[in-house]
């Protein structure tokens, strides 16, 4: 068996075709929508991320608003900039790019992000409104994975649901979206402390690899015709690197690739609650 792939960027292509026409309607009411980035330091990886989210913004029309700042800034700084940006009628959405240098404090700096404005969906009111049901901005990687499993047609409802890794922005919250009711499945978070990681992983129907480990995730755990999403990163000697054993593929139904499964879809749902988010403003939903 070869499993179906999950095409990431044919996805996003379609969702940015939306988008676009989107925002040609908010630009009509004469909003423009405009996405905000917040990068700390020269980390190439940030910084490839950030400029793919800047090319993504013209391609759907979106106004860009980039701050980069200086690796030792302090923490005064930052919040300064997170201040700008809470008070630019500009930036109808922002994120502050993740991992943040060491001598910063991450939480303190979400925290400070207006809720209204958060595009990562990663702010505590809005995870706490995901918690209760209520609307609000969702965890783009998530919203992505969920995105993506409806697309090829993979069954949620029901499925049992193995997600390696309990990080902020994937693991805890694609929990959180998939045990909706509207969503019906039932997960299982695995994370370092898990007894029997193999045992876990191979009950599965659905397995989202989240952990940042190359390979973590073999042919011999994977229950045969089960959909697999491979979604860590790692930044190894020979280049980017999945959690999903390149093998896996011969056991699933249904694999994301990695490059080019979930990661366009983080970036295309980012570019959606900026656009999203607009709307309200524009007073074209509620
Ligand atoms: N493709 C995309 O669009 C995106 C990819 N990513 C990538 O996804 C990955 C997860 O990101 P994030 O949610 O921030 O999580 P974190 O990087 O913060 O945490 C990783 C999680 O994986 C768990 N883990 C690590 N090693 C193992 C192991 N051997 N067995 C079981 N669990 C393990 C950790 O467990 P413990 O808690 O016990 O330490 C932790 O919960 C990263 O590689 C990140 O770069 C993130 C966002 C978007
Ligand atoms: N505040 C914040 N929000 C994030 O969403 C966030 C973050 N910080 N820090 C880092 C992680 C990682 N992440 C990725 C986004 C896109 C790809 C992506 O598009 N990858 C391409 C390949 C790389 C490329 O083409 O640029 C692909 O998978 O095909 C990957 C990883 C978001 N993150
Ligand atoms: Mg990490």
């Amino acid at each position: 068996m070869t499993a179906t792939i999950l095409d990431g960027k044919a996805t996003r292509d379609e969702i940015f075709e939306d988008l676009e026409a989107r925002v040609a309607a908010l630009k009509e009411k004469g909003i423009t929508p405009g996405l905000g980035t917040i990068l700390v330091g020269d980390d190439p990886g940030s910084a490839a991320y950030v400029r793919g989210k800047h090319s993504d913004c013209a391609k759907v029309g979106i106004t860009s608003i980039r701050r980069d700042l200086p690796a030792d800034i302090t923490q005064e700084e930052l919040e300064a900039t997170i201040d700008e940006l809470n008070a630019n009628p500009e930036c109808t959405g922002y994120i502050v790019q993740l991992p943040l240098p060491k001598h910063l404090d991450e939480n303190a700096a979400l925290e400070r992000i207006d809720p209204d404005k958060d595009a990562d969906g990663l702010h505590p009111v809005n995870l706490g409104r995901l918690v209760l049901g209520k609307e609000a901005p969702l965890p783009c990687t998530p919203r992505g994975i969920v995105h993506l499993l409806r697309r090829y047609e993979v069954p949620i409802a029901g499925a049992h649901v193995a997600v390696v890794g309990r990080g902020v922005t994937v693991g805890r919250p694609i929990g959180l979206l998939l045990t909706r009711r509207t969503e019906n499945a039932t997960v299982t978070l695995c994370h370092t402390g898990t007894r029997d990681l193999a045992a876990q992983v191979r009950q599965a129907d659905i397995v989202i690899a989240a952990a940042g480990v190359p390979g973590l995730v073999t042919a011999d755990m994977i229950k045969p015709g089960a959909a697999v999403l491979d979604v860590g990163v790692s930044r190894t000697a020979d280049g980017l690197r999945g959690d999903v054993a390149d093998d896996v593929r011969e056991v699933a139904g249904f694999v994301s690739p990695n490059p080019g499964g979930v990661g366009p879809l983080t970036r295309a749902f980012l570019l959606s609650n900026v656009v999203e988010r607009a709307e309200q403003l524009a007073g074209l939903s509620d």
